[in-house]
Formats: C-alpha cells, structure tokens, sequence
C-alpha cells in the first residue's frame, strides 16, 4: 500500500476519460436526434420553452444545448438557442436534404460494437437476408446521404462532357436508388437513362424513379456478374458498385458500350491501412459476410478486384482512353473521400 507502482496510470485513465466522453455525446447526439430537438429550433428558444415543448426536464435539458451549442450545432444569444444554418439543412425532418437517415444508422451499428466478444466469437447469428433484401436497406440511406452534396456535385462535373451532352442512352449500372440516371435525365432531355440492379432493388428504384417522376428513366433486374446488361450505350456510368474494380465487369461494359462512349466509374480505392480509423472500418467490413458478396479483408473490397493502378492499366489495355481520373476528396472538398476516385474514359 505504500509502494508506488512502476508508472503512473494517468495515461491509461486520460483515454479512458477521453472515449467515455466521446461515447456519452454520441448517446447525446442520439437522444437530440430522437426527441427531433432541430425541429424546434429554427427560431430562438430558451432551455425552459424547448423543456416545456418536449415534457423533459429543463435542467438537463438545459446541459443538452449548452453541449449542442459548444459542438457548433447550435447558436446562442440570450440566453436562447436557435440551429445553425447547417442543423437546418440536416437535421431537421422537414428538410429536403435531411440526413438524419444515414445519420441513425450510426445508432443502428453501434449494437454490434455492444456485441463485439459475440462477433468475435462467431456466436452471432448472421442476419439470413438475401443480397437484395440488405441492398434495398443501403440504397435508402445512400440516396438520402448522396442527395445533399455528392449527386449535384457529380452531375454537373459529368454533364460538361461533349459525350453527355450528344449522348443518348445512359446506363447506371448497380445504380441502386437511381438519382444518379434520374439526375442524368433532368439534364438532358434526349436522354434515355436505364437504372441496372438486382431484382429486389429495382422495386424501390421504381419507387425514386415515380416520386422524381422520371419519364425517361427504365430499369433492368439483374446480375451484373451473370445477366446481359444490354448494349448500345453512349454512357455507362456506375458508383461503388461492388463489381466496379473488376476487370471482367470492365469488359463487360467495355461491350456494351457505343465507340467514342464514357465508362465513368466512382469507386473506393483502398490500398493501405493507415490509422485506427481504417482499423475499426475494416473490422466492421468483416463482422458480416452476406451470402453472395466475396468480400475481401479491405473495406469495400471483393474477390477479382484489381488495385487502382492495375485497375487503369487494364482499361487501358482493352481499349479504352482515360480522360479522367477525379480526386472526389478535391470535387466534395471532403478528407473522407480521399480514398475515392471518379475515372473517366473512353471507347476508342
Ligand atoms: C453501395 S450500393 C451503390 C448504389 C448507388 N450506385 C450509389 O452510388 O449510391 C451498391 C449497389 O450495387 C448493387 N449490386 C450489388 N451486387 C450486384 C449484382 N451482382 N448485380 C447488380 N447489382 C448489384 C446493389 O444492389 C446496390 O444497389
């Protein structure tokens, strides 16, 4: 009792300190997001009124937006508190580029952390759902994720191709959602867009297609690794398509495509492991294999992918000119992209 022991714990109980905090604003996070606290607060409101609204307790409530205003979502001025511009456009439901989809799956994920030892010890019982069940999930989330920054970003980069303008029949192969093709088609009016996924997907493709009222969007059900993708193409575009670093998927649309026509791929290129942030994504990549997906041990890797530089090489090989190759990092300006590239080349 009157020894001290070799090294101080400090150390040991600052990282402890550090990620219990971090876990507790995530809870935080949560609970704002579930009591939908940034519908409230478009205009100035004391913790008592938004208490008052919401039957909480004014006291914590009071401590939510104090840590809300502190993590930047929220302004404050006397003694008020009103959503930043960006809790507006996000975080509120009745927003059109709300994210609060994407947003809950954090909440969604974190169960399986809470069950790590079981994953680790494979006595957690793999969700059985089809491919297509899982995917018609993502999409959801990837439309509503996509829609606020990356779509209009990546239409307009595209629609500045000659090609685009002259092209007409664009397909948007594992196209998921479809905004893509239903963006394609808004800005060209010659265009016919086809929407290529696999069977249970394409009926909530169907589903975007009728809400954005695209007439000149179509689908395809399929297997893009089994079934035909149909040909005459002047443009196959395709984003983090699972088939997108797969050279006979690149033949393939290669093929299908008109001489002189764009293959536009965005794809998720990781080749190294960097920090713990890649760890714990590359983990979580692994906790499930879903029957019918080879995945790799990367991250949004599968059996057959070729590296990004081999990938180049390859289409260069069969015959196709890179235009292109897009840092999405620099067109988002978003770090979080530094890792994806959108490579533009063409039938020659
Ligand atoms: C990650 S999502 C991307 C969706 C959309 N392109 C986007 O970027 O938001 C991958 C898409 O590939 C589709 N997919 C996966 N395997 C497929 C296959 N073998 N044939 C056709 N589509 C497939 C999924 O259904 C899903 O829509």
């Amino acid at each position: 009792m009157l020894k001290f022991p070799e090294e101080n714990p400090k150390e040991l109980l600052k990282l402890f300190e550090e990620v219990y905090s971090n876990a507790r604003i995530f809870y935080l996070l949560k609970t704002a997001l579930d009591l939908n606290i940034f519908d409230y607060l478009d205009e100035f409101k004391s913790a008592e009124e938004l208490a008052r609204g919401l039957k909480t307790d004014p006291f914590l409530t009071e401590y939510i937006l104090k840590i809300l205003h502190k993590l930047g979502i929220l302004e404050f001025k006397d003694n008020k508190y009103r959503n930043r511009g960006l809790a507006n456009i996000y975080l509120r439901r009745d927003s059109e580029f709300n994210i609060i989809t994407p947003l809950n799956y954090y909440f969604e994920n974190i169960k399986n952390w809470e069950n790590l030892k079981l994953i680790l010890e494979n006595k957690l019982k793999n969700k059985n759902e089809s491919l297509g069940k899982m995917f018609s999930k993502v999409i959801k989330r990837m439309a509503d994720e996509c829609k606020c920054w990356e779509l209009k970003k990546v239409l307009d980069y595209v629609s500045k191709y000659d090609e685009f303008k002259n092209a007409k029949k664009l397909l948007d192969l594992a196209g998921g959602h479809g905004l893509y093709a239903i963006g394609f088609s808004m800005l060209n009016e010659n265009l016919k867009c086809y929407v290529f996924d696999l069977p249970e997907v394409i009926e909530e493709t169907k589903k975007f297609i009728e809400k954005y009222n695209a007439k000149n969007v179509f689908t395809i059900a399929g297997d893009f690794y089994g079934d035909d993708i149909g040909s005459g193409y002047d443009i196959i575009f395709t984003s983090y398509n699972p088939g997108g670093k797969n050279p006979k998927i690149a033949k393939k649309v290669y093929d299908s495509l008109n001489k002189g026509g764009l293959f536009i791929n965005k794809q998720f290129f990781l080749e190294v492991e960097e920090n713990i942030m890649d760890y714990l994504n590359n983990m979580e990549w692994n906790f499930f294999r879903p029957k019918g997906l080879k995945k790799n041990k990367l991250r949004y890797t599968f059996e057959g992918d070729l590296k990004f530089s081999e990938y180049i090489s390859y289409l260069k090989s069969i015959g196709f000119e890179i235009l292109d190759i897009v840092d999405m990092s620099k067109l988002l300006d978003n770090e979080y992209y530094s890792s994806t590239k959108m490579i533009v080349a063409k039938k020659i």
